[in-house]
């Protein structure tokens, strides 16, 4: 059977989405589209998914009935609505990050889902199937570092547009550590702390840039990421966790080491696309799998829920720096299985 996909959202991802689902992986057809910039969904769907429908607005696709499951790629202040409105209508819907702009939002989505009775919803957290942090992951479980006391970690990006703000730097880079580092550990955070250095000259009166976020989890592990969206050289992702017995540290990507006119050196990546390029292919793919035997296997409404309570704590650390605990409801028995 072929899942028959409906895209709402055609900017940056969402045609990297779109390629992905119907040109490289198997078991997916992308048959419906949507963007509030119609040309836009035209220009995507004629070069990606010829064929597919181009709908007026994102809750048209989710009601197509030739629509099987739902990828939402829109702008975050949109996921909501169209994340419940999959829900309601009883079809999976895989939302990339952040799975909402609020804490309260996520919840009441969590909530929908739990009354609907069925697994419906995966968040865009594909750092979980990055190789390397697999392999990290395996390590921490097989006991290769003892039991982890330490991580540090960093989030380079080579540049942002002006319309990169402080909080972005939280909501919408460091989010990713906020849900990896957590399944990667497996611990939950307990509080939050945001340390400004001195800025680089290259940030404005808009962006604090670099910033480094400290969380404690329960089990007492200190985790110390620094954020920094001006780096110039590159696109860096890098972490570190340190444990009882040894260090373990997040692969780097493939390069090929050159030697030349008395240098050694390897290529860094300028972007998240090339980066985490694999990533996205396994995520998707394991998503079309699960989602045609009616299930959800990786990041689910309770971990996007979890990482919008621990990005508001960041968020409050930056704008007071104070630490800032950080408190869920309890997790309901629901989430215990995908
Ligand atoms: N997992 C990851 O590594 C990444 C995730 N993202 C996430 O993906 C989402 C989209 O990001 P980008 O593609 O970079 O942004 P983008 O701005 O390139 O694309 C967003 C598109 O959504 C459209 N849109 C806005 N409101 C809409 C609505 N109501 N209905 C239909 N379309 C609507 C916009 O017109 C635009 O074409 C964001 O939530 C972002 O955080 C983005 C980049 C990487
Ligand atoms: O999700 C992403 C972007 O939205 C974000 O703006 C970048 O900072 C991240 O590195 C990238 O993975």
């Amino acid at each position: 059977m072929t899942l028959k996909v409906g895209v709402i959202g055609t900017g940056a991802i969402g045609q990297e989405h779109i390629n992905r689902l119907n040109n490289k992986l198997a078991g997916a057809q992308v048959v419906a589209a949507s963007d509030i910039d119609a040309a836009a969904a035209r220009a995507a769907v004629a070069k990606l998914a010829p064929g597919a429908k181009v709908h007026a607005d994102g809750r048209a696709v989710i009601a197509d009935p030739n629509v099987d499951a739902v990828v939402v790629t829109s702008w975050g202040p949109t996921h909501e609505e169209f994340v419940l409105a999959a829900i309601a209508a009883g079809k999976p819907v895989f939302c990339e990050k952040p799975l909402a702009t609020t804490a309260d939002a996520c919840l009441k989505i969590v909530n929908a889902e739990i009354a609907a009775g069925r697994h419906l919803v995966q968040v865009g957290f594909m750092r979980r199937y990055d190789s390397g942090y697999r392999a990290l992951k395996k390590a921490i479980d097989d006991g290769a570092i003892g039991a982890p006391l330490m991580v540090h970690c960093a989030h380079r990006n080579p540049s942002v547009p002006e319309a990169y703000v402080s909080s972005m730097a939280i909501v919408d880079t460091f989010i990713h550590e906020i849900d990896v580092l957590r399944w990667l550990i497996g611990d939950d955070y307990a509080s939050a702390q945001v340390i400004v250095p001195r800025n680089t000259r290259l940030t404005h009166s808009k962006l604090d840039d670099p910033i480094i976020v400290m969380l404690a989890t329960k089990g007492g592990i200190r985790i110390d990421g620094e954020v920094f969206v001006n780096c110039q050289y590159g696109y860096d992702i890098r972490c570190q966790v340190v444990g009882e017995d040894g260090v373990a540290d997040l692969p780097e990507p493939q390069s090929v080491p050159l030697r030349r006119e008395g240098r050694f050196s390897t290529a860094i990546l300028q972007d998240w696309k090339l980066r985490f390029i694999d990533s996205y292919d396994v995520e998707l793919q394991d998503w079309i799998d699960a989602t045609k035997l009616g299930k959800v296997d990786g990041p689910n409404a309770w971990d996007g829920y979890f990482a919008a309570v621990t990005a508001d704590a960041c968020l409050e650390a930056q704008r007071t720096g104070a630490v800032v605990p950080i408190v869920t409801t309890p997790r309901p028995v629901f989430y215990d299985k995908g």
